[in-house]
């Protein structure tokens, strides 16, 4: 891919806008500047003859301009940069650790570190990296006297406070991540369910559909059956029963059809009165005997809701392997079509090999 312009990668990214291109800007400025001030710091412990201390502070300059350069093409080398990032300043951090301990003025690095994870990462996983670089900081201390024994022995209050700086920041991850996760879940919910019957909408509901088709086109044998449910005359019980009554009428339906469906089976409302079952492994037989269920406990839990009886007329039918959403859609709408032209609360059935359509009336099977 040729270089992006920050809008078109924020686009790429689905991301907003804003937010990519402020963290991108912000960590081409921060390198920068990062890659000045390590020259200087390397160029200064050269000065004293300190090489290996010139080492840490090397690397930056050697690695950060690259990575900000990949992560400029596109989503997956985006969030390569940012985690080659991380890595380079978790490498820094414990290689600056080897060699500057005991020197109590390194400390007041590391409660950057933390945040710096939060910035790269995220919380989520910013959580895990302090956590893993915690405790091999906490390890280095215990287990390597010259670091905490050495000619200049390190404070434990000063590092106790490097330490209290990624406990802070974890803390803050967990509780924002807590939050965001919250939120995500119910945004979800909101996206994927409807508010007035609780079944699944539209959308996520063919989803759904798709990927069950898919793992039948991968094992044929496993089978999957689906059915069209369209509530009888139900312009007719909101013109007579009021638009509340209607609404109650379709609450009621989907939580019998919701109680009585097997675990696994989904329930999409596909609009309006329009239902659609999927019942994946069920044979047709299985599945004739669970919508003639399901048909008849429909006047039953709408009782008294409107003046004449509530009932659905159902198009059941078997997905062929290969065929698409559209076809298979298409078909189970024929066959409830045909149920209901044929005098309604009833079943109309394909069979197995979709030769012949079947018509049960109420009470038979087809
Ligand atoms: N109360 C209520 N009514 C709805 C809702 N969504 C759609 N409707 C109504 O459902 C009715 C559907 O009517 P039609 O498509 O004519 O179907 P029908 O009266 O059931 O006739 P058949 O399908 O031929 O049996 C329309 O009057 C819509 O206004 C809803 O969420 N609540």
């Amino acid at each position: 891919m040729t270089r992006n312009s920050i809008h078109d990668l924020a686009r790429e990214l689905n991301e907003s806008d804003e937010f990519v291109r402020t963290k991108i800007r912000f960590i081409t400025i921060a390198t920068v500047i990062g890659v000045v001030v390590a020259l200087l710091m390397s160029y200064l412990e050269l000065q004293h003859g300190a090489w290996f201390r010139a080492l840490p502070a090397a690397l930056f300059p050697l690695f950060a301009p690259p990575l900000v350069f990949h992560m400029y093409h596109g989503r997956r080398a985006y969030q390569q940069g940012l985690v080659g990032f991380a890595v380079l300043v978790a490498i820094q951090q414990i290689l600056g650790a080897a060699v500057t301990l005991n020197d109590v003025e390194a400390l007041i690095w590391f409660p950057i570190f933390p945040l710096t994870y939060v910035l790269l990462l995220g919380h989520e996983r910013a959580l895990r990296w302090n956590a893993v670089i915690m405790v091999f900081l906490c390890l280095g201390y215990a287990l390597f006297p010259q670091i905490n024994h050495g000619l200049n022995p390190l404070p434990l209050p000063l590092f106790g406070s490097a330490l209290l700086a990624y406990a802070m920041s974890m803390l803050l991850s967990w509780q924002s991540h807590r939050e965001l996760s919250y939120y995500h879940r119910r945004l979800y919910a909101q996206a994927s369910y409807d508010a007035l019957t609780g079944a699944m909408m539209r959308e996520p509901g063919l989803e759904v559909l798709g990927r069950q088709m898919a793992q039948v086109d991968r094992r044929p044998e496993s089978g999957l059956c689906v059915a069209l449910l369209d509530l009888d005359d139900f312009k007719r019980i909101n013109d007579e029963d009021g638009h509340l009554a209607g609404d109650r009428v379709l609450v009621e339906v989907a939580a019998a059809l919701r109680g009585q469906i097997r675990q696994g089976d989904y329930l999409v409302r596909l609009g309006g009165e329009e239902f659609l079952l999927l019942f994946p492994g069920m044979g047709t037989d299985g599945a004739h005997g669970m919508s003639e269920q399901l048909r008849a406990r429909i006047p039953e839990v709408t009782t008294g809701l409107s003046a004449r009886p509530v009932t659905a007329s159902i198009g059941l039918t078997r997905y062929r392997p290969g065929e698409s959403v559209g076809q298979l859609l298409g078909r189970a709408d024929e066959l409830m079509y045909a149920a209901k032209t044929t005098g309604k609360n009833r079943i109309c059935c394909e069979d197995a090999g979709g030769a012949e359509v079947g018509f049960a009336l109420p009470g038979q099977t087809g």
